[in-house]
């Protein structure tokens, strides 16, 4: 049996597939600080150093952080760090200043990276990431899809989603097991429009979403919300009451969300 490499270390091997990724990111980089997440052996790394004017890299390896100073010098940062760990915000030359994120991902913490992105939003423009197919599937999903769900509606509420390219296997040494793609989320947080704080909206999805099997009226029942509240909520909404939370776009789950909360 193939040992799995450690730290997600899936090299990507397709020169094109690396200009590809790069040119994603938008063809003047000659402003823009990038910042590259999991380097690895700097495919994509090389192009970047030839095009952005500002380039951090953020790699846990400590042998490959090694190489990639020894390699690149002074011009690029290498921070020899876990990136769940980086405080984003502080990487920025100033306040106007948002990040262009790339990375082929570690797969191994894809949701958790994710999640980083979205807290640290602001300091932010774009993200061009590879994840594993069906991630980007379900990241990328709309209402009344199966792969619809709280991955789908958080990324949606922080970002536009774009599929640009999917790759195979082979395109990496060592070869993963899944098909990989490549993903451009441009920031453009919704909750605003939506009439909607953040924190209490992703908690409430996560409770429409708890059991996907389950109807909208026994995930929220579940959650504790009084039935006449949930059938006013879903009579609001435009909502059958025995929908399920897959099947309903953010303004409606929004439209919810407001009506339980509102005071009686
Ligand atoms: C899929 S490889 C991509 C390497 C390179 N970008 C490429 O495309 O060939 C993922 C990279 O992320 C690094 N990595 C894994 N976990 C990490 C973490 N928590 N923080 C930063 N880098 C990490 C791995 O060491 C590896 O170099």
């Amino acid at each position: 049996m193939p040992q799995k490499p450690k730290l997600g270390q899936n090299f990507l091997v397709n020169p094109q597939a690396c200009h590809a990724i790069v040119d994603a990111l938008g063809r003047d980089l000659s402003s823009a600080t990038v910042v590259e997440i999991g380097p690895g052996k700097g495919a994509i790394t090389e192009l970047l150093a030839q095009r952005a004017a500002r380039l951090v890299v953020v790699e846990l390896d400590s042998l490959l952080a090694t190489s990639l100073r020894a390699r690149f010098g002074d011009s690029i940062q290498v921070i020899h760090q876990d990136i769940l760990t980086v405080d984003l915000d502080t990487l920025r030359q100033s306040p106007a200043d948002r990040l262009l994120i790339i990375g082929n991902l570690p797969y191994y913490i894809t949701s958790d990276i994710l999640l980083h992105l979205f807290a640290h939003h602001q300091a932010i423009r774009t993200a061009v990431i590879m994840v594993q197919r069906e991630v980007a599937d379900r990241i990328a999903a709309h209402p009344g899809s199966r792969d619809y769900g709280m991955l789908s509606v958080t990324a949606q509420l922080y970002a536009e989603v774009e599929k640009l390219m999917t790759l195979p296997p082979a395109d990496f040494s060592p070869p993963p097991d899944v098909h990989s793609t490549v993903l451009r989320l441009t920031i453009a947080p919704r909750f605003q429009a939506l009439g909607v704080s953040p924190a209490e909206f992703l908690a409430f999805v996560r409770q429409c979403f708890a059991q996907k099997r389950k109807t909208l009226r026994n995930n929220l029942r579940a959650a504790g919300y009084q039935p006449a509240a949930i059938e006013n909520a879903c009579q609001e909404a435009g909502l059958q009451l025995d929908a399920r939370a897959e099947g309903i776009d953010m303004e409606g789950l929004a439209s919810l969300h407001r009506s339980l909360i509102k005071p009686l």
